[in-house]
């Protein structure tokens, strides 16, 4: 058991009291047209905009009492120990397939940069030419890697905090992502969870990212302080939630003994579970219609501790049934993205219209530009507070994903 557990998440609604941001910064102008697909952005946002707009993100949260921690002071604490960023740089550059030499010339330069600095640049990217090799791989010099002008592409992707790992209850997984581009984030919270003091020794890790079965935290919602919800999407795998549900449900720290996993469509626009479906109060949920066939049904398997803690699952297909069959509710409310509108409905779920940051029970934060799902939801009861959209969704993220919830009232 841990004595002075650094991370209290035992639900999607209640009350914020501290979460993990990350300013967008140098790296979003490092995204070119040639290589937007591959860093996962539509688009490339003006980054002064999206600053302002992150800012503004992050003052409505703050005007709430509820503390803004960033990822980025947190590693620049971490990496002021030498031997620690020697043993970062080290895995940094190894994921990166650099060893030996090579490894020698990029950590010389890096070495010459203040640790704020070399914060901003492993955020950003670090650029070929500030390297002078003396001993370069043949993949510096030949082949597709060699036409990069990054020798380590830039994270544009890090200020979705919610992705690379996911906390619930007193831990928390650190998540091998699915795509290249986001890997490195993950080993950022893995240093940061082994080091900082804030944390070190005070959180469970339910998961690492030492692995194959890959999982993020869009896809790991925390229904209450048993019950989690957890995509199998394009970016969680089923091996990954059936490797949860056994650590959850046999670990001692550990209170949760269901997972409802909820199968979305594998796509760029439904990426993680929370792209399609909120929890907003007690016994709402916002809803994207699009995830479920023509009649209504979905693919569902609740796993549930068994009496020596195995898994036993059991299938279902119908998403409101299911919920109030695990949350033991009568009824529930569950509120459809755009109105289920064949036009408005995709294109504010595009926008992130389903992506809600739940920040007491009944009251989110979210993006300003769906104001059909806006009102929608301020019709059903919940307080809206609305937030700047133009530069921070081209990266297809909303309050959800911009955030990762530390600390949270228990109900
Ligand atoms: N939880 C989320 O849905 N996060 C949004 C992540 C967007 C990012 N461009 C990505 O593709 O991973």
């Amino acid at each position: 058991m841990i004595k002075n557990p650094a991370i209290q998440v035992n639900s999607e609604i209640g009350t914020l009291k501290t979460v993990l941001l990350h300013r967008p910064g140098a790296e979003i102008e490092n995204i070119t047209p040639d290589t937007m697909e591959r860093l996962l952005f539509d688009d490339i946002p003006f980054l002064k905009n999206a600053q302002i707009e992150h800012d503004y993100f992050a003052k409505t949260l703050q005007d709430k009492g509820i503390e803004t921690v960033y990822i980025e002071q947190l590693l620049e604490d971490v990496l002021a120990d030498e031997t620690v960023k020697d043993e970062f740089l080290t895995r940094y550059l190894n994921e990166h397939n650099y060893m030996n030499d090579a490894m020698k010339d990029i950590k010389g330069y890096l070495n010459t940069l203040s640790t704020h600095d070399l914060v901003s640049t492993i955020y950003a990217g670090v650029r070929r030419e500030l390297v002078d090799f003396k001993h370069p791989n043949l993949h510096d010099v030949a082949g597709s890697d060699a036409e990069n002008p990054f020798l380590m592409d830039p994270l544009p992707n890090a200020y979705f905090t919610r992705d690379p790992q996911a906390m619930m209850g007193s831990g928390l997984t650190i998540n091998y992502m699915t795509f290249e581009a986001r890997r490195p984030e993950s080993l950022i919270t893995e240093f940061v969870m082994k080091y900082h003091p804030r944390f070190a020794g005070n959180v469970d890790i339910w998961l690492d990212r030492n692995t194959d079965a890959r999982i993020e935290g869009g896809d790991e919602l925390v229904l209450n302080d048993h019950v989690l919800a957890v995509g199998v999407s394009q970016r969680t795998s089923s091996r990954a939630v059936q490797a949860l549900a056994e650590e959850l449900f046999s670990n001692q720290d550990s209170n949760f003994d269901t997972i409802v996993a909820v199968e979305i469509p594998h796509n760029h626009a439904m990426m993680h579970l929370d792209t399609v479906f909120t929890m907003v109060n007690y016994d709402q949920f916002t809803v994207f219609p699009g995830i479920m066939d023509d009649d209504g049904k979905m693919n569902i398997n609740i796993l549930h501790s068994g009496d020596q803690g195995q898994v036993v699952m059991e299938h279902r297909n119908n998403l409101k049934d299911t919920l109030k069959e695990v949350l033991k509710l009568d009824d529930l409310d569950l509120i459809e993205t755009g109105g289920g509108d064949p036009i408005i409905a995709p294109r504010e779920q595009w926008n992130d219209g389903s992506n809600n940051l739940t920040i007491a029970p009944g009251e989110v934060v979210t993006y300003d530009r769906n104001y059909v799902s806006i009102k929608l939801m301020q019709e059903h009861g919940i307080k809206v507070n609305e937030i700047k959209s133009s530069e921070l969704a081209r990266g297809r993220g909303g309050g959800r994903c911009m955030s990762q919830p530390i600390w949270r009232d228990n109900l």
